[in-house]
């Protein structure tokens, strides 16, 4: 078997567009069975991933330790969607850092069944960029009116509070964004508002510099309140919601418990920021809606899993 003409010229590009840029890898997205030998040749030198649905025509390339293969889920979603799937798979396999670059041959016009060529396409997808557009669409979930700058902001400054701590430990916190006025009918300070004297410009979240010392600030007991404008308003607050009607997983303690709460009896989104794990879950109208593990940036999200209350599911609890 060799490979047809035009497939053959498509990995040469890919090849080339490695050394040139450089690129860290190829990936190969693939329902078809390829000349692998000949793949292998002309890719040689190059990290390459080969992704696909059917186990059987990736089992031959397990032995090649260079190579890394991909089992994608059988699921008829378009190819955009197969290719972020695979990208997130090397990701978070630490097979690929979020900020690499990589080249993509894949069959990206649907074509009939026993069409002679298996590849029509090559991209090039700088992850960095192609992961923050991800986090837009996963954001959409919430279908919210706080602002997607907004949003964006405080993602970034709790997944950075549950990776980094201060001072080397760990810390936790809840970030309550918009319904500021029911939020703080339903809170009591615990101490005095450090947000207290300062402008707006010097409370606005989406500034870097104001994320760096708010920081500082979730080191304090208690949650953070944002508006809906991505203005800081209030910290050391206590949230004093019921819990009665919340159905957390076991393993989940009071901050967790707070941050369901205060989102089930307002329109706020609460973003818990665990001190055990470091991840952040997303609650809105009391429920789990996001969960985002703290990995290197940029973020990598996970689909909300349905997490269960059985001892036995204990990887679904709290971790
Ligand atoms: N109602 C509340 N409002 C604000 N903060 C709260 C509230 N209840 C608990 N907390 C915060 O949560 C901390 C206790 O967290 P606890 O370990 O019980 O929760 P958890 O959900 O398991 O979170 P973590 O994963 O961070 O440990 C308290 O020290 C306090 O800072």
């Amino acid at each position: 078997m060799s490979l047809p003409l035009q497939t053959t010229q498509l990995i040469q590009a890919a090849r080339d567009l490695v050394k040139g840029l450089p690129a860290d890898a190829v990936l190969l997205l693939t329902e078809t069975s390829l000349d692998w030998d000949e793949v292998g040749r002309i890719l040689v030198g190059c990290k390459l991933f080969v992704a696909a649905e059917n186990p059987a025509l990736t089992k031959p390339l397990r032995d090649r330790p260079e190579w890394h293969v991909i089992d994608l889920e059988v699921d008829p979603i378009p190819t955009q969607e197969r290719l972020s799937n695979a990208l997130l798979h090397a990701i978070t396999s630490n097979l690929l850092q979020p900020g690499a670059h990589v080249v993509v041959l894949y069959n990206g016009i649907a074509t009939q069944e026993d069409a002679p060529e298996p590849i029509d396409s090559v991209s090039v997808i700088h992850l960095g960029e192609h992961l923050g557009r991800m986090t837009s669409q996963d954001l959409r979930v919430l279908g919210t009116s706080v602002p997607m700058d907004v949003l964006r902001s405080v993602v970034e400054l709790s997944t950075e509070i549950g990776r980094e701590g201060r001072e080397g430990q760990p810390i936790g916190t809840v970030l309550v964004v918009g319904d500021t006025r029911r939020v703080l009918k339903m809170s009591r300070f615990q101490n005095f508002n450090p947000f207290r004297g300062y402008t707006k410009a010097e409370r606005d979240i989406r500034n870097r510099d104001v994320r760096e010392q708010i920081k500082e600030i979730a080191k304090l007991d208690g949650a953070i309140l944002i508006g809906r404008d991505g203005i800081a308003e209030a910290a050391c607050l206590y949230l004093d919601v019921p819990s009665d009607g919340i159905d957390l997983a076991k393993g989940f303690g009071s901050r967790h418990m707070a941050a369901a709460g205060i989102s089930q009896h307002t329109k706020a989104i609460a973003f818990c920021v665990s001190q055990s794990s470091g991840s952040s879950r997303v609650f809105q109208d009391g429920l789990v809606k996001l969960h985002i593990e703290p990995l290197a940036r940029p973020h990598v999200w996970q689909p909300v899993r349905l997490e269960t209350h059985d001892a036995d599911g204990a990887e679904e609890g709290h971790d």
